[in-house]
């Protein structure tokens, strides 16, 4: 494959391990016909609540402004999220009131930090026990991703059970935790700071984005916002996609489900990203600078007993131009017992899942990750 020479040095002796089987490829083609993800704005929500309420986090006083306002802007709002969720499981977000600054400063430190050499952006690398910081050889599905990342925790650190038996059925983990701490590259300059409050404000976001989701399905807007309060799993990750020489063979990320409840991401005008559509065709989302794309994950899926679900996506790269997106990973502390809301379920809808712990979940996933398993711990092994 005379390509292969054109791959990154760090790359090429392993080059095969990025070439998909070819049902999977991206070559298969993306529709972008004028089907799309809808485009919602938030205006109506900040407007129902005011400025003050809108950007502090009592999540019980908001939760009471949005059941009991009568607003159809805003009923409208919820209505289209939660066709959008229904639908799609995707959908963009405008008006979302995170200043624009915070993104463009994230993004430049994020342009400078990719362009440090290998072996500078390695002394931060993950590994096994470090979940944070950066890597180049993350696997989807066993297969590479022709990626670059860098992760860090909204909270500072990321805890996991220490131990879990590895066989996914027994659920079994030890109470004792490990934490696992962000490692800060030194350069470029203002890097972290960047990084921090760029998070902070998406999170808050994403924490009212959870309350819309929640109340679209009928359900109070609070009900799932303790599961994030203090202690949480929340991670953000700069996604770096140099140019690719096999851009129809390979994938920037294989398709996948987001593993978590809520996923927050913001990307440059380039595309790649795409959604599987109901009918199994792949629909590229156009990239709007304005917006963050938002979709429900595995989690939502089990809290909404299917009513949601969380839809396969990959990122498809480029052979001309590198593309950087910037997701965030809403998802909750540990000690979270995931199961459809009891008020979902009664005798004429039962549960379609047992329930399973996320720490559980996150730290199996993530040994998976490393040694190649086969496959991953998926939200199926819990169907009833
Ligand atoms: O880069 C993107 O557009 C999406 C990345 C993604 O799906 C992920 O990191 O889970
Ligand atoms: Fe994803």
């Amino acid at each position: 494959m005379g390509r292969i020479a054109n791959f990154p040095s760090s790359w090429s002796k392993d080059a095969e391990a990025f070439v998909l089987s070819s049902e999977h490829r991206p070559s298969s083609g993306a529709d972008s016909g004028d089907d799309d993800v809808p485009v919602i704005s938030l205006k109506p929500l900040f407007d129902a609540l005011g400025a003050e309420l809108a950007k502090g986090s009592d999540w019980a006083a908001i939760s009471a402004k949005v059941e009991q306002s009568e607003d159809s802007a805003l009923r409208s709002l919820v209505e289209a999220i939660g066709n959008a969720c229904a639908e799609w499981g995707f959908f963009q977000v405008i008006d979302h009131e995170v200043p624009r600054e915070l993104l463009h400063k994230v993004k430049d430190v994020a342009k400078e930090f990719f362009t440090l050499p290998v072996e500078e952006k390695k002394k931060i690398g993950r590994s096994f026990d470090r979940h944070l910081g950066y890597n180049d050889s993350e696997l989807t599905k066993n297969t590479r991703d022709w990626k670059e990342i860098f992760d860090w925790a909204a909270i500072g650190y990321m805890e996991m059970p220490e131990t879990v038996e590895s066989d996914y059925r027994s659920g079994k983990y030890s109470k004792t935790t490990v934490k696992s701490y962000n490692q800060w590259p030194e350069k470029p300059e203002g890097f972290r700071d960047a990084c921090e409050e760029y998070t902070a404000a998406v999170v808050h976001l994403a924490s009212l984005l959870l309350g819309l989701i929640t109340v679209s399905l009928g359900l109070p807007f609070n009900l799932f916002h303790h599961c994030f309060d203090t202690e949480n799993t929340i991670r953000a990750r700069l996604n770096y996609y140099p140019q690719c020489p096999l851009a129809d063979m390979v994938c920037g990320v294989n398709r996948h489900v987001d593993s978590g409840a809520l996923t927050v991401l913001a990307q440059d005008d380039v595309g790649g990203l795409q959604v599987k559509r109901k009918d199994g065709q792949w629909i590229a989302i156009r990239p709007c600078e304005e917006a963050f794309v938002v979709n429900v994950g595995a989690i939502f899926q089990v809290w909404s007993n299917d009513k949601y679900c969380g839809v396969e996506h990959r990122v498809v790269v480029n052979e001309t131009r590198e593309r950087f997106s910037i997701p965030v990973f809403f998802d909750p502390d540990i000690r979270t017992d995931v199961s459809p809301a009891p008020q979902l379920v009664d005798e004429t809808h039962p549960a379609h899942y047992q329930s399973y712990n996320w720490g559980f979940f996150r730290r199996t996933r993530n040994n998976g990750n490393f040694k190649q398993l086969g496959e991953n711990i998926q939200i199926y092994h819990y169907a009833i």
